[in-house]
């Protein structure tokens, strides 16, 4: 049975534009609305399925991207912007109105994702950022209240759609992440 994953996925995915070059993210709030100005193409788009992603109301999965932080800057009413968790290693920015997590960083220099910030395209209303590739923390769903029973249709969904599932992150990534390890000790 097909499951709802995403809007961004669920009717099918969009491609990415070549030659696209960034947009504008903004919050849910009516007025004032946060506005986040991403200036390059993301990369790296997947839906993930941890529970400390930002997701849409009533949505199973985020949607999120990785762009280089020296592209991302709040352009408008940064003001709202709160750490929803000052510990965990990817802070979320987050307008404290609506909720709506605006973008993630890591602080961590040793990271091997330490450069790259974490951006939800779906705020955008441009067209052509890079599309979704893969389903990362597939599992964690049951954590957010997914019934255990449910994943054979929610993986057989992602795999429908062209995003393979993973309980982590996708090989590419965990590899960079172990040749970052093997490289730094
Ligand atoms: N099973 C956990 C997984 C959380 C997790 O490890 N999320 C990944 C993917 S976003 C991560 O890198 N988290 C770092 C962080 O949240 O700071 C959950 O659902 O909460
Ligand atoms: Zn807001
Ligand atoms: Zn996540």
């Amino acid at each position: 049975m097909k499951t709802l994953i995403h809007p961004q996925v669920d009717n099918g995915i969009v491609a990415g534009r070549d030659g696209f070059s960034g947009g504008y993210l903004f919050c849910k709030c009516s007025s004032k609305p946060v506005e986040v100005t991403v200036g390059a193409q993301t990369a790296h788009n997947h839906v993930c399925g941890c529970s400390k992603c930002w997701k849409p109301e009533g949505a199973l999965f985020s949607q999120v991207a990785v762009v280089a932080r020296d592209k991302v800057s709040v352009t408008e009413n940064s003001h709202k912007l709160i750490i929803i968790d000052e510990s965990a290693t990817i802070q979320r920015y987050a307008c404290k109105e609506c909720g709506t997590h605006m973008f993630g960083r890591i602080e961590n220099t040793g990271h091997p994702f330490h450069g790259l910030d974490f951006v939800h395209t779906e705020l955008s209303s441009e067209q052509g950022w890079s599309a979704p590739e893969f389903a990362a923390f597939v599992s964690s769903i049951i954590e957010s209240g997914a019934a255990p029973e449910s994943m054979g249709d929610v993986r057989n969904t992602l795999k429908e759609l062209g995003l393979e599932p993973y309980d982590c992150l996708s090989p590419v990534l965990m590899d960079a992440i172990a040749t970052h390890i093997a490289n730094n000790g």
